[in-house]
Parts: structure tokens; sequence; C-alpha cells
């Protein structure tokens, strides 16, 4: 199921204002990689290359390639939607369509891939789903109730469910825990080192502990001066990371000095 991403010699750009340069980076399948950096670096805007989401706005293209074991997604021939079903995305903010029942969420993006399933098979894939977000025991009895009804940490497991419902291969998630509170918080942690025994992940975060806690690999972006492209500046076992970075800008990031 999991797949390894390349990224090579990858510029971004929003119009004429590049927002990210010379990106070089392996993704091993099957391990977490957090991305961290001061704000503005480009963290954001680089996930969302992995997933083709960054040419949905007018004026934003890149340069280079992403391949996912050996197919660049950025080749002519590559429909963005086949990407995006491969590639999922759970995002800062929980976003469940708030009047669809909790079942029907979690088959939504199964829908929008136009597959028809037997009853059957729907309710089958919601639980696998929600078993797989670490949901199920606290909605079973509720599957026709609101999205919306939910804790905001459950809604987010719901994302996380409704992510994972189209069986993709890679999950990018765009600082999953921001708007949850700390047990929350631990609870996606969790869930994201048991997804990713299926799947390899990429996670955009501000907090360094939570890097800490869930990644294998960390890779530090940051930029030199306002108006200039952030840029990888190194990417490492999330250990030597946090303990011997290479960079002096990364260890000062990281113990705090600036950011
Ligand atoms: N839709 C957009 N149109 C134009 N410029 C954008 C757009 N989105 C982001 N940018 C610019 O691209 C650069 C990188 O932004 P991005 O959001 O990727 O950074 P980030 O590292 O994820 O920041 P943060 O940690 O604050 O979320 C910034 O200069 C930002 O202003």
């Amino acid at each position: 199921m999991s797949k390894r991403i390349d990224v090579r010699d990858l510029n971004i750009y929003y119009g004429d204002f590049q927002a990210v340069a010379d990106v070089n980076m392996v993704i091993e399948p099957r391990s977490i990689t957090a991305l961290i950096g001061p704000s503005g670096c480009g963290k954001s805007t680089f996930l969302r290359t992995l997933n083709r989401m960054h040419e949905v706005i007018p004026g934003a293209r890149v340069e280079g390639e992403v391949l996912i074991d050996d197919h660049n997604l950025y080749d002519p021939k590559v429909d963005p939607v086949q990407v995006r079903r491969l590639v999922g995305m759970v995002f800062q903010r929980p976003n469940p369509f708030p009047t669809m029942s909790i079942a029907d969420n979690v088959l939504a993006g199964v829908k929008l891939n136009n597959r028809k399933m037997k009853s059957s098979e729907a309710s089958d894939l919601v639980e696998s789903s929600l078993r797989g977000a670490n949901l199920w025991n606290e909605v079973k009895d509720r599957l026709d109730r609101p999205g919306s009804s939910l804790s905001g940490g459950q809604q987010q497991r719901l994302c996380i469910a409704r992510a994972i419902a189209v069986r993709p291969e890679v999950l990018l998630m765009d600082e999953p825990c921001s708007a949850l509170d700390p047990i929350s918080t631990l609870a996606i942690e969790d869930l994201m080192i048991e997804l990713k025994e299926k799947y390899t992940i990429v996670i955009v975060t501000h907090n360094m502990q939570q890097a800490a806690r869930v990644s294998d690999r960390t890779g530090f972006f940051n930029l030199k001066a306002t108006g200039e492209p952030g840029r990888l500046v190194e990417i490492d076992t999330t250990e030597t990371m946090f303990s011997t970075p290479s960079q002096k800008e990364t260890e000062d990031y990281i113990s705090g000095r600036f950011g």
C-alpha cells in the first residue's frame, strides 16, 4: 500500500513569487516525516505539491519532479484527481461536512470518486475506516448523527477516517492538531503511529515536541529573509535533528533561539 516519495529539484511559485526553492527529499514508505520551520518558510506550500493541491490556486505552479514509486506526479499524462485519491490530505481545522451524518462523512471522498457501492459494502467501509481512525467505539451507536455533533478531536479523527476510506497510499497532514486540546492531540499522535504501519505520512507541525514524539525523520525549512524563497536546510532522522543537526540554523531553531 505505502509508497516511497522522491522529490527532485522542486521549485514552487505563486505567480511571479517563488515560495520554495530547490527541494530534494526522499520519503521512505511506512514512515512519518515531520516538516518544521518558521512561519512563511513554505512548509504547507511544499506539502500541497505532494498531491497537486498547490496548482488549484490560480497562477500557482511548480518546476521539478515528485516521484511516487518512480512515477512523476507532474507528468502531463497524470490525472490530478487520481493523484489526490492516492495521496490523501488532512487539514489544520477539522472540516467534516457539518450537516452530513457521521457515516456519510466517511463515505464522502469515496462518493466523489464516483465509486458505486452496495449498502453492505458501504457499511463495512464505514466501520473499517472508523476503526482505522480509532473512532468506531465512540460513534458506532450514532452513525446517523451529524458530523458537527462530535468534539473537535473526534471531528479530526472523522476527517482521518474520510481520508483513509478512499484507500490512499500516502497521508499528508497540515498541522492536524493545532486546533485540538492536549488529550485529543495525543489521540491523534497515537493514531499516526498506528497508521504508519500502512501509510507513508508527511506532517507539517509547529510543535517541536510533536515532531520529536511521532516522526522518524524531520526536515527543517527556513528562509533567509522575507520575500526570499524557503529552502529545505536539512533532513535527517528525528533523533539526529534534535540532538546533533549538521547546520547551525537548525540547531538555533530547535533550541528555540529563533522562529
Ligand atoms: N495562496 C497564496 N498566494 C500567494 N502566496 C502565498 C499563498 N499561500 C502562501 N503564500 C506565500 O508563500 C510563502 C510560504 O507560505 P506557507 O503557508 O507555505 O508557509 P508555512 O511555512 O506553511 O507557514 P505557516 O507555518 O505560517 O503556516 C509565504 O510567503 C506566503 O505568504
